[in-house]
């Protein structure tokens, strides 16, 4: 058994540095029988035992063999020597390299937690760390420290205090010492440092840790949101919470840090050198889309990315993505997110991944409102149902250890949405009545599925930031009112009044976001299609190629309603409505992928005269509280700004949009013609009959039945040459090349209305020719 010790606090560790220096100097290496310091000795720790609960009596105990221990006279002073024919080096620690520089040390609370005690390496790391130029690793090292400092002032934690996460010596700063002065002065350091990260101070109230602290600073969020900032000490006290924020207003990292805290918490108790391998999830997030899925992951894994030496991992489990790959990341995964269908698949697998997530610590339901009502029913009730499943006592799980009786987890549920269905919100807000009578017989209610998720608490904690206003502040909202005929040649009109902007298009089928896509992209619009039929790998590439910071500034993305949720995207400018969304919350989401963050936006809604009373009866639902709010009478008028399109603009674009649709509906009949001619001969394969095309044609152009004059259309449409298709395009690039003259003429240039130098100088809106007012807008 090798000698052991123990750590108490920083003092006795720069005592013992000190004497460390001395003893050094006293010994010579050469000298077998010479006696070797204690801060000398290559220290190594001991292995801590899996529950660190109640093992607070092991932290910092460290051993080391090959030792012979030599008390002085009456019970003197220790000293300690090599074993009898073992080299002195073979007890002595490696050389460090930079050893001279005193180090101060660390913040007067991390003195007390493992940081103290320094191995070696840690030691060796933490000068090498410190010599580094790096500008990004010394900012963070300040922020850390200041709010360490402050914190060491602040409130011990209720409940939920929690132990400090080790904090590895990179994260530290040296203190400011006297003796240092002149050697390397931080003052210098400071001025370029405010470049790769904030001041975190506002998020103090929150006492967070080092590592957050850190990874805030970099990501440059100087101040909690407003639903972060109270949803964050909820979480951390243990409470079930009810998140409703605004679209773009943080909800992610509302309870994406309390998760990761917990995980550092963890990990701070957990036996270092325990395989990673035999990790347990901490949370389950689900969420209702891929995309959404996607993002979360990518969100949560910046927070972990920018902690110092916070590797939390992420499994990502969504449909359309290879499933073995997912199972493999499944088993590792300290984080697990992912849609309920695709996470079920694999959890109902068995290899005890079921009792596995049983030990969840939460569960975070993301767009509750869309999770727990729609499409997602069946699949979030069989998770739901399986995670509390062993308290029934009949789990089907063949992995023997699982079976082994565990503690019933402590789970926190937290539902976050921008949107909640007025019944789903009262009951989760505690309001409503709860039917318990029948509820199990029900089982197609949203209540059922709320009872199903099993509230640790009666009432979970309900935090509505912004009960009146759910649209974000940034957000202005316009109406385009326009023939329904003609909704394409004003959608192409506004896009050309906001060149350089990005923009998502929503429309309320596939079949439209195809069609739009492909008339964009034949007018030479950087478009790219989002809906749920395409396959996954499309659907990333198409949000990437959107996003991407490379990408075109007017890139648009036409999406149905499947973008319409979380999607977080930078910078994009507007969102437009090409039709009117079927329900209220879907505006209210729609509208959200604008004005994130506290950015500015637009949300255009295209409106033929038929849909102006859906319009307005939206528009009214939408702004009904916050006219109640603010003392007002219920208002018919929309509040939404109108917008006067130049009927010039619109008289100039319309050859453009008369060539691209006949070039976008020829193309579409022709795939169109060729698939179902595809899937014609292939039927008629099967039934071993011979398939005449023109025969068939026939049949259907003289059928009397529905469907025969469209399908004679686009028989017709798909008929056109390669030749004409050829000239068509033609003439709409020679069109498209020219600016939209709207009143540059003799005349006009005479009149003085126009600007001839700025004309020349190419200012203004490019693809115009002659003076535009802008929108107001
Ligand atoms: N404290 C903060 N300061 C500045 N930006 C932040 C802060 N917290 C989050 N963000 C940024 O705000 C954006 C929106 O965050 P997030 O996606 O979490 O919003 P959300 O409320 O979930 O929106 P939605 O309801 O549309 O899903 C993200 O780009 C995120 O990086």
């Amino acid at each position: 058994m090798g000698q052991k010790r123990g750590h108490d606090s920083k003092a006795q560790a720069l005592q013992t540095k000190k004497r460390k220096k001395s003893t050094k100097a006293d010994a010579s290496e050469d000298d077998s029988n010479a006696f070797v310091g204690v801060e000398d000795l290559n220290w190594k720790e001991v292995a801590l035992p899996d529950r660190m609960e109640d093992a607070t009596g092991f932290f910092g105990l460290e051993e080391i063999d090959g030792v012979d221990i030599i008390r002085g006279q009456g019970g003197g002073e220790v000293q300690f020597k090599a074993k009898s024919g073992k080299p002195r080096k073979s007890i002595l620690k490696a050389p460090e390299e930079g050893d001279e520089d005193e180090w101060a040390g660390f913040s007067d609370e991390d003195s007390t937690d493992k940081t103290s005690k320094k191995t070696p390496t840690a030691d060796a790391t933490e000068v090498k760390e410190d010599k580094k130029p790096k500008k990004e690793k010394k900012k963070a090292d300040k922020k850390v420290d200041q709010n360490a400092d402050q914190k060491a002032e602040q409130k011990p934690k209720g409940q939920n205090e929690k132990k400090k996460p080790e904090q590895k010596p990179k994260q530290q700063k040296p203190k400011k010492d006297q003796s240092m002065k002149g050697a390397l002065s931080f003052e210098a350091l400071e001025e370029d440092e405010d470049e790769d990260s904030v001041d975190v101070s506002a998020w103090d109230e929150l006492n967070l840790s080092p590592e957050i602290y850190t990874s805030l600073s970099k990501m440059k969020f100087s101040s909690p949101s407003a639903i972060q900032k109270a949803s964050i000490p909820a979480i951390m006290d243990g409470h079930d919470v009810v998140g409703k924020a605004s679209t773009g207003s943080g909800k992610t990292l509302a309870f994406g840090i309390p998760i990761i805290e917990h995980y550092l918490d963890k990990r701070g108790k957990q036996d270092k050198k325990a395989e990673k391998s035999d990790s347990t999830p901490i949370a389950l997030i689900l969420s209702p889309t891929r995309e959404l899925a996607h993002q979360l992951a990518k969100h949560i894994g910046e927070l972990t990315a920018n902690a110092p030496d916070t590797d939390a991992r992420i499994a990502l489990l969504t449909g359309g993505l290879s499933i073995q790959k997912q199972q493999r990341q499944l088993a590792a995964a300290d984080i697990v997110v992912g849609t309920p269908g695709r996470v079920w698949e694999i959890l109902s697998q068995g290899q005890g991944l079921i009792r596995k997530m049983q030990k969840i610590k939460f569960l975070v339901v993301d767009e509750a409102d869309r999770l727990l009502s729609e499409g997602h029913f069946k699949e979030v009730e069989d998770i739901l149902g399986a995670l509390d499943k062993h308290q029934a006592g009949d789990i089907k799980d063949t992995d023997e250890e699982a079976q082994e009786e565990e503690e019933p987890s402590e789970r926190q549920t937290l539902v976050f949405s921008a949107t909640f269905h007025r019944d789903l919100q009262q009951k989760l807000a505690g309001k409503g009545r709860w039917t318990n009578g029948d509820m199990l017989d029900n089982k197609e209610s949203m209540e059922y599925l709320l009872k199903k998720l099993n509230f640790r608490e009666e009432k979970p904690k309900f935090i509505d930031v912004n009960p009146v206003d759910q649209m974000a502040q940034g957000l202005k909202e316009g109406i385009v009112e326009c023939p329904a005929m003609e909704k394409d040649l004003y959608l192409y009109s506004v896009l050309l009044y906001y060149p350089k902007h990005r923009t998502i298009i929503f429309t309320n089928s596939i079949s439209a976001v195809r069609r739009i896509t492909q008339l964009l992209q034949a007018l030479q619009l950087p478009a790219f299609a989002l809906h749920s039929s395409m396959a996954q790998k499309a659907r990333l590439r198409s949000v990437e190629r959107f996003s991407s910071p490379t990408a075109d500034p007017s890139s648009i993305l036409v999406a149905t309603d499947v973008a319409a949720r979380g999607l977080d995207i930078k910078g994009i400018d507007s969102v437009i409505h090409y039709h009117v969304p079927r329900a209220a919350d879907m505006y209210v989401h729609r509208s959200g992928r604008t004005a994130r963050a506290g950015a500015s936006g637009k949300s255009i809604l295209i409106c033929a005269p038929e849909e102006v009373v859906g319009v307005a009866r939206l528009a009214a639902k939408i702004n009904a509280k916050k006219h109640k709010a603010e003392g007002d009478a219920p208002s018919k008028k929309l509040p939404l700004e109108s917008l006067d399109i130049d009927r010039r603009v619109v008289a100039r674009l319309r050859p453009r949009i008369n060539l691209a649709k006949k070039i976008t509906d020829t193309t579409i009949a022709k795939e169109k013609i060729n698939t179902e001619d595809n899937w014609l001969r292939a039927a008629a394969d099967d039934l071993g009959v011979e398939y005449d095309s023109d025969e068939f044609d026939q049949s259907q152009g003289q059928g009397r039945g529905r469907g025969g004059g469209r399908h004679r259309r686009e028989k017709e449409a798909s008929g056109m040459t390669k030749g004409e298709m050829a000239g068509l395009r033609a003439e709409l690039k020679q069109l498209l090349s020219e600016r939209v003259n709207i009143g540059v003429s003799e005349k006009y240039l005479t009149s003085g209305r126009i600007d001839v130098e700025a004309l020349l100088r190419g200012e203004g809106n490019k693809a115009f020719l002659g003076h535009l007012d802008p929108l107001t807008f």
